[in-house]
C-alpha cells in the first residue's frame, strides 16, 4: 500500500521516494492539522511547537513508550528518542547523547525537561526518588536567572545548556550536572523594546517586602534603568504579571531550600543581584578632553536614555 506524501499518515520521513523540501513540509504540516507534532526522519525526531497543552505526556504515555518494542507499533514521540537512549545506555553500557536544536521558541528547553522525565520515568523504579526530584527542579531554577522574555518567546533561555546524568551499571540515576556556556550577560544592561532582563529581577520585587528590600539596599522598581521598557518606560512587574511574578518567587526560594541553599546562600544571592542592578544604573559617558570614559554622578531617570 503506497501512502500519499500530505496524507499526515508517513511517521518516518525517509520511507519518502522523494525527500524534497516540499514534500518533507507538506507532509509535517498534514500531521500537524491532525494535532500529530512528532515526525520522524530516520533516527532524528521533528517536532513542531503545538503552542498548547497537549495530553500525550501522562504517565500512561511515559509506561506506553517504556514497554513497546517496536517504534512503529505507536505514533512518534520525544518519549521514544529518551527510551531508546536509556535502553542502549543500559545495553551497551557506553555514554549516550541527545542533541536537541531549533530556532528560538521552537520548544528545545520543553523538550529537554521532557526528556529527562522519561529517563527519570526509567529508571525510576530502582532510584532515589529525592534526587529525580532534585534534577527535574533545577531546569525552572536555572531558567529564573538565566531566561528572559524576547519577540521569540516569553521564557526565552539566554545560555546554552549541556545536561549530563550519571547513571549506575543497573541504571539507576546517581546524580545531574548542568554546564553552562554563552550566557547572554549583556542583556543585564540592556534589552531591545518589548524585551527585557533575566527573569529574576522581576520575581525580586514581586517577592520580598518593602523592609526586605530595603534590607538588600532596594528601591522601588522605577529606581532601576534596567527594569524598564526601553521604550515605552513601562516598569516591570507592573500589575498585570506581579501576581505571577510573587508565586514564581516563592516556587523559586522553595526550590533553592529544597537544593540545599542555606538561608546565607539565599541572602547572598539577592545580595548579589542588587549589587548587580545598582551596577546597572551606573551611566558611562565620553570625556571629549581625554577620550577617556567617566562616570555620571547621577543617572538621568528618563527612558531610553
Ligand atoms: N511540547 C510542547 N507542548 C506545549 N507547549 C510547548 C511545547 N514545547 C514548547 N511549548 C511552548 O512554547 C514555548 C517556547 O518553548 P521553549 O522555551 O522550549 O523554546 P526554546 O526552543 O527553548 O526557545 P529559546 O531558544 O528561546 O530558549 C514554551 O514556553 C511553551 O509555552
Amino acid at each position: 500500500m503506497v501512502i500519499k506524501v500530505g496524507s499526515g499518515e508517513i511517521d518516518d520521513l525517509s520511507t519518502l521516494t522523494v525527500l524534497d523540501k516540499e514534500s518533507l513540509l507538506r507532509e509535517l504540516r498534514a500531521r500537524y492539522k491532525k494535532g500529530i507534532i512528532y515526525t520522524y526522519i530516520g533516527d532524528v525526531l521533528i517536532a513542531i511547537n503545538p503552542f498548547k497543552q497537549l495530553n500525550i505526556y501522562e504517565k500512561q504515555q511515559h509506561d506506553l513508550y517504556k514497554y513497546v518494542q517496536y517504534r512503529n507499533q505507536l505514533v512518534p514521540h520525544l518519549f521514544w528518542i529518551a527510551d531508546q537512549a536509556y535502553r542502549k545506555l543500559c545495553l551497551s553500557k557506553t555514554s549516550q547523547c541527545i542533541a536537541v536544536s531549533g530556532e528560538s521558541g521552537a520548544g528545545k528547553t520543553e523538550s529537554t525537561k521532557l526528556i529527562v522525565s522519561h529517563i527519570i520515568h526509567c529508571s525510576g523504579d530502582a532510584g532515589d526518588r529525592e534526587l529525580q526530584n532534585r534534577i527535574i527542579e533545577t531546569s525552572p531554577l536555572l531558567e529564573a536567572f538565566g531566561n528572559a522574555q524576547t519577540c521569540m518567546n516569553q521564557n526565552s533561555s539566554r545560555f546554552g545548556k549541556y545536561l549530563q546524568l550519571n547513571f549506575t551499571d543497573t541504571g539507576r540515576i546517581i546524580g545531574a550536572k548542568v554546564y553552562e556556556y554563552l550566557l547572554e550577560k549583556s542583556r543585564v544592561v540592556q534589552h531591545g523594546p518589548g524585551e527585557r532582563t533575566f527573569h529574576f529581577f522581576y520575581y525580586l520585587f514581586a517577592g520580598l517586602e518593602k523592609e526586605t528590600l530595603e534590607y538588600f539596599y532596594l528601591d522601588d522598581p522605577e529606581t532601576y534603568r534596567i527594569l524598564k521598557d526601553p521604550c515605552g518606560g513601562k516598569v516591570f512587574p507592573d500589575r498585570s504579571d506581579v501576581a505571577y511574578c510573587r508565586q514564581m518567587f516563592n516556587t523559586q526560594k522553595e526550590i533553592m531550600q529544597r537544593l540545599g541553599f542555606t538561608r546565607e546562600d539565599i541572602n547572598m544571592v539577592f545580595t548579589i543581584l542588587s549589587a548587580i542592578l545598582h551596577l546597572t544604573n551606573i551611566r558611562f559617558s565620553h570625556d571629549e578632553e581625554t577620550d577617556g570614559v567617566y562616570i555620571e554622578d547621577e543617572y538621568p531617570l528618563e527612558v531610553g536614555m
